[in-house]
């Protein structure tokens, strides 16, 4: 712009265009809608919320038994949760509250002024003068609400996930796990060498417990769920969890099984409680801790405590571990397995430690998807345990996962996962957080799930290893007694991340391919899945998901659409009818050609000339249980 001595423009302004009024009115006003009903903002607010319905009807047209109020419904569970969060020393519970202590308390203060259980005199806490806000089954877009107000870390992805971080541990902590030992667990459990039961006594456990419900009740709020594990009706177990995240409340919103409204009305007493005390550690001067962390459970109250570890697969895992021991008392294998079923009603299972594939092999669009982790085998076939599924997300692609991809949307968790700051798009290749990174949703966010999740007696038993050695062939078919050999000894890999400190795959012996989370001792389980592979004429297979042609390090890692291939050759039969022939070393068939498969891949001795762990391997397969 030229300017004249003075520091005057000497540019011609061009004038603003006029702004014309309209002539009657004198004030602007926007007559495009009818005005709000409302008379203040508040009164605004209030109209933008409707109350949820009840959910059955109240005047008992369902039955003869005495229906009871709605009011006296909630004071009932109010009660029932007060009663979990009592403190077993000062034998009272908490005054609890329904509703966010920010927001318009639910069911307000008369609700809880009649409904704490009274505290006997003696005794009188702080503590036990406060309220404790519970947040009762969330939606998971209140869920989300309270973690992106409430918890650092947690953020809406561009896909409309949850992205949140477990914090300092971000697997699971295997070597802080402890199982209380009593008269019975003493002669029921496996314990000592091998067995994942670490033992502590039920004092020590007691101590745990009182300082997770102690952090707890400290809370301004706290999250309950109440939800079932095992979708056959029959052996269904109820489960109530507490805990001071969103993010663990939402996180179990999608992997146990969601009640229907009717179903909650009902809920009545947890046969199961988890106590999350989450970042509060727990104190290494008591007896038995070995760090920070302790995940405790005692089988005789049917109680797990969690203290010092936020990754939400303890939750998870820790029910596992109580469905491997209450199962099997049932007569019911549980199995460490994902499980899906062909078109025809042929079921397959998928085992296999974490990391070695059944989350990816189980889901798979030609087939229905029964579940991706754990499951029951009755008399009746085979159950979910689970109502959604937890997927590893690391390099995580559209094309070779489309399923998994289109499954992280709006109410999925994904953990630890790293993402552009401006876009939110996530990058799934980025290790910054961990390589442990996940994705939890529930299970009918793929597209085939079958729901209700059963199906029948299993016709294929897939085993799967994650060879780090790259000693196994990419398949074989396996009789029966070597099905029982792979299924007890359980050679595989950890894969990295999934537990605390493993930071590449480390060759493992972990029995029943979930050794971690066994009760039992491993013959317990490969006896009853003798019996029924037996019974029902299910074909056992060896299928490694690891390293071939060398182990990790210098060869690679079997590429992924060679073992879909394997696999749909498994479920169509066409497999079993193959030409075999046997390998030296192990016995194994090894099928001589697959379709879409370079045959060149399927024998190890084509690609490994003499591996130098090859001897070590064959002196440490031994069953020294
Ligand atoms: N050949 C393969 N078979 C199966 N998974 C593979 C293969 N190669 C790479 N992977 C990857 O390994 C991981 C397997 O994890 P996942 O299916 O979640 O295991 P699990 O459910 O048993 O814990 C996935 O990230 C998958 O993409
Ligand atoms: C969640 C875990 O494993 P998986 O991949 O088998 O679900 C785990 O081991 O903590
Ligand atoms: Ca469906
Ligand atoms: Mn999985």
């Amino acid at each position: 712009m030229a300017a004249n001595g003075n520091g005057v423009s000497t540019t011609p302004k061009s004038p603003l265009a006029r702004i014309q009024t309209q002539k009657n009115g004198g004030i602007c006003h926007d007559d495009s809608g009818k005005p709000v009903k409302a008379q203040t903002i508040d009164e605004l607010h209030s109209l933008q919320k409707k109350r949820s319905a009840p959910t059955t009807p109240l005047d008992g047209v369902q039955g003869t038994f005495a229906t009871i109020s709605e009011d006296e419904r909630q004071r009932q569970q109010l009660q029932s949760i007060s009663a979990s969060l009592a403190s077993l020393t000062r034998g009272t519970g908490p005054k609890v509250v329904r509703g966010d202590p920010a927001g318009k308390v639910q069911s307000v203060s008369h609700v809880a002024h009649h409904h704490h259980i009274e505290a006997p005199t003696i005794s009188v806490s702080d503590s036990s003068l406060k309220f404790t806000h519970v947040l009762y089954n969330l939606s998971p877009a209140e869920l989300y609400e309270q973690a992106i107000k409430y918890e650092k870390g947690s953020f809406i992805t561009s896909t409309g996930a949850l992205a949140t971080l477990s914090g300092a541990k971000t697997g699971r902590s295997p070597r802080d796990k402890r199982v209380v030992i009593d008269d019975s667990t003493q002669d029921e459990l496996w314990w000592g060498k091998g067995s994942p039961n670490i033992e502590m006594d039920e004092h020590t456990f007691m101590v745990n417990r009182e300082r997770a419900v102690d952090y707890l009740n400290s809370l301004d709020k706290v999250f309950v769920n109440d939800q079932f594990l095992n979708w056959d009706p029959q052996n269904r177990i109820k489960v109530r969890i507490v805990s001071a995240r969103a993010y663990h409340s939402l996180f179990m919103h999608n992997m146990c099984i969601r009640p229907t409204p009717e179903e909650l009305e009902n809920f009545g007493t947890p046969d199961f409680t988890i106590y999350n005390a989450g970042q509060f550690p727990c104190n290494r001067y008591t007896h038995y801790m070995t760090s920070s962390t302790s995940i405790d459970l005692n089988l005789a109250r049917r109680e797990m405590v969690i203290l010092g570890t936020q990754y939400a697969g303890e939750m998870k895992k820790g029910l596992f571990s109580v469905m491997h021991y209450l199962m099997p008392m049932r007569q019911i294998l549980s199995l460490h397995s994902g499980c899906n079923m062909g078109k025809d009603g042929d079921v397959a299972l998928f085992f296999g430690l974490s990391g070695t594939g059944k989350t990816t092999l189980s889901t798979d669009h030609n087939r229905y998807l029964i579940g991706d982790d754990e499951h029951c085998w009755s008399d009746n076939g085979v159950s979910n345990i689970e109502g959604g599924c937890y997927a590893k997300c690391i390099d995580l692609s559209r094309e070779k996962e489309p399923d998994i991809w289109n499954a992280i949307k709006f109410g999925t968790v994904l953990e630890n996962v790293v993402f552009d700051e401006h876009t939110r798009e996530v990058d799934y290749g980025d290790k910054s957080v961990t390589e442990n990174t996940r994705a939890a949703y529930p299970i009918e966010y793929i597209p085939n799930a079958k729901i209700p999740c059963v199906g029948p007696h299993p016709k294929n038993v897939i085993l799967l290893a994650c060879d780090a050695f790259g000693v196994l062939p990419p398949v074989s078919k396996l009789s029966l007694a070597q099905t029982m050999y792979h299924f007890i000894s359980g050679y595989t890999a950890l894969v990295a991340g999934t537990e605390d400190g493993i930071k590449e795959p480390t060759a493992t012996f972990s029995a029943c391919f979930g050794a971690a989370f066994i009760m039992l001792h491993p013959t317990k389980y490969a006896a009853m899945l003798a019996e029924k592979m037996q019974k029902h004429g299910a074909t056992g297979w060896l299928v490694n998901t690891g390293w071939s042609g060398g182990s990790y390090g210098s060869g690679n890692r079997i590429k992924l659409p060679y073992t879909r291939k394997i696999i749909d050759a498994i479920h169509s039969g066409s497999l079993l009818n193959a030409t075999y022939h046997k390998t030296e070393v192990f016995g194994l068939d090894i099928p001589t050609e697959i379709e879409g498969v370079p045959s060149e891949i399927l024998h190890p001795e084509n690609t490994v000339s003499c591996h130098p762990s090859l001897s070590l391997f064959f002196l440490w397969i031994r069953l020294d249980f």
